[in-house]
């Protein structure tokens, strides 16, 4: 924070709000970015130039310069005030609880956030939802432009098929204009690369994009507003290609070309495709679950401010720092290991037959034991209460009783049975041994199994963790 107002001091050009939102401000995200993201996007040599006293200066022109002078250093004022006063917002709503989430990309961090928000601030979630639709639709398109290329290169395809392909190519122009649009700032200034061409991953800096359907159409935000519009159309087009979406995915032939595929598409993140006819109907907007399933990559460090909103933490201000968990990402993380009061651990128990993103050599169960040892053994999470989600157990479920074997992948569990229970409590053990073996303290660790995507079972769970937070004594909480 403090950070982000040296930047203001030194930039008169820069708009406070579009890089940072005092907790006291009424946002409409509860959400800001950590510093170190916010200082990426500021040319610090363009933005405040020195200015050097003018040779041959009319007394004209001095005048004019005076009065710049003069008008800058109000403004700079004004701006040193304000981030005193930010300053002194933050020590008065200083974080009663700060919860840190790790786990390597894709295990559900965000999406345990998101569970965090549906049920302590449900009123700020509500009023974020509508603008998870522009994730959804571009969720979808990428599912699709997938199935299309996977089609491109099959030896024949039936007819229906290439009519469908040409129906659907207007999709293409609603991936670009939708992943331009997340990836802008709320002056439609693209802050980070859209999207891996060919992945079907959505990377995203921040919550920028949320404030969307909130703003109004003043001239200032008019390139914003354009942005807007052209997600408006794309929505447009998704249901104008409604019928022809739900018939690609219904066709049998999409299913036997998608056979084979590393990762079954169905249990890639973000995938929609099953209830298209649904998303693509006018009038759509997303449901709590489609909240939590839809993917929104993360990039960097972020800090997410709950004003609590449940009566029994009401007036209560809880941080949750959520971060990107690639592995180019992880070096970011250690500066937020300050001050933290409970750390959220989440292993995707499903990852066990698939290898990293960004590195196709390592697989992601080992990657997650990797971390896991080292966030373990982290003195300065010395003092921290630790909470292990196993999660995504769902996927799991599906993938053993599909027939993939467990031990095909991970050896050591040899001639144990090929069910989710058996496997769960195998890797819980695992965990748990390492968990001890690098604890020194004797501090207790809680397991749960979870799956991020059903917020009913995530609510049991978030009321155990809250039991622990609001015991206030986190370190002596029992084992569970
Ligand atoms: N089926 C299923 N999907 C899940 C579960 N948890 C998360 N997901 C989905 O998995 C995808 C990835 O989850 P995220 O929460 O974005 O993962 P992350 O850990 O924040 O990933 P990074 O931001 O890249 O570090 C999303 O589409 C989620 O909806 C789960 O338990 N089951
Ligand atoms: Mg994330």
């Amino acid at each position: 924070m403090v950070f982000s107002g040296h930047l203001r001091a030194i930039s008169p050009r820069t708009d406070n709000r579009s890089t940072f939102q005092s907790p006291s401000s009424p946002s409409l995200t509860n959400s800001r970015i950590v510093p170190s993201i916010v200082t990426s996007s500021v040319d610090l040599d363009n933005e405040w130039p020195l200015m050097s006293p003018i040779e041959n200066e009319t007394g004209a022109q001095r005048e004019r310069r005076l009065e710049a002078e003069r008008e800058a250093k109000c403004i700079n004022d004004a701006i040193e005030h304000e981030i005193e006063q930010d300053r002194a917002e933050r020590k008065r709503h200083k974080p009663e609880v700060k919860i840190l989430l790790l786990g390597q990309a894709e295990s559900g961090k965000s999406t345990m956030l998101r569970n965090f928000q549906l049920k302590f601030t449900p009123t700020a979630f509500a009023a974020e939802r509508a603008a998870w639709r522009a994730v959804i639709d571009l969720n979808i398109v990428r599912s699709v432009r997938y199935i299309l290329d996977v089609l491109a290169s099959a030896p024949a395809i039936p007819e229906e098929l290439r009519r469908l392909r040409v129906a659907l190519s207007p999709l293409r122009s609603v991936e670009e204009a939708l992943a331009i649009f997340l990836a802008s700032d709320e002056h439609g200034r693209p802050v980070a690369r859209p999207a891996d061409e060919h992945g079907l991953d959505v990377k995203v800096r921040g919550s920028r994009w949320k404030t969307l359907f909130n703003r109004s159409m003043t001239e200032s935000t008019r390139q914003y507003t354009q942005a807007y519009e052209e997600v408006l159309n794309a929505r447009r087009i998704i249901e104008a290609c409604r019928d022809d979406l739900v018939a690609l995915w219904a066709h049998p032939a999409v299913k036997e070309n998608l056979e084979g595929q590393s990762v079954p598409l169905q249990f890639q993140s973000g995938f929609f495709l099953d209830q298209v006819g649904r998303i693509a109907s006018s009038g759509y907007e997303p449901s709590s679950d489609d909240v939590l399933k839809a993917r929104i990559q993360t990039q960097g460090v972020e800090e997410h401010l709950l004003k609590m909103e449940t009566a029994a933490e009401s007036g209560q201000t809880w941080a949750i720092v959520d971060v990107g968990g690639n592995r180019h990402q992880r070096a970011a993380w250690i500066p937020y290991f300050d001050d933290v009061n409970m750390l959220l651990f989440l292993a995707p128990v499903s990852a066990f037959d698939q290898t990293l993103a960004e590195d196709s050599s390592v697989n992601r169960l080992w990657d997650s034991f990797l971390i896991w040892r080292t966030v373990c053994s982290s003195k300065l999470l010395r003092d921290v209460s630790f909470i292990l989600l196993l999660n995504k157990y769902d996927i799991l479920d599906a993938k053993l009783k599909s027939g993939i074997q467990f031990a095909s992948h991970v050896t050591s569990y040899k001639r144990r049975p090929n069910e989710t229970e058996a496997v769960l409590t195998y890797l819980k053990e695992k965990f748990v041994i390492i968990f001890r073996q690098a604890t020194t303290n004797n501090r207790p660790l809680h397991v749960h199994y979870t799956c991020a995507t059903d917020s009913r079972a995530t609510a049991i769970v978030l009321a155990r963790i809250r039991e622990v937070i609001l015991t206030g004594n986190f370190m002596n909480a029992d084992l569970l």
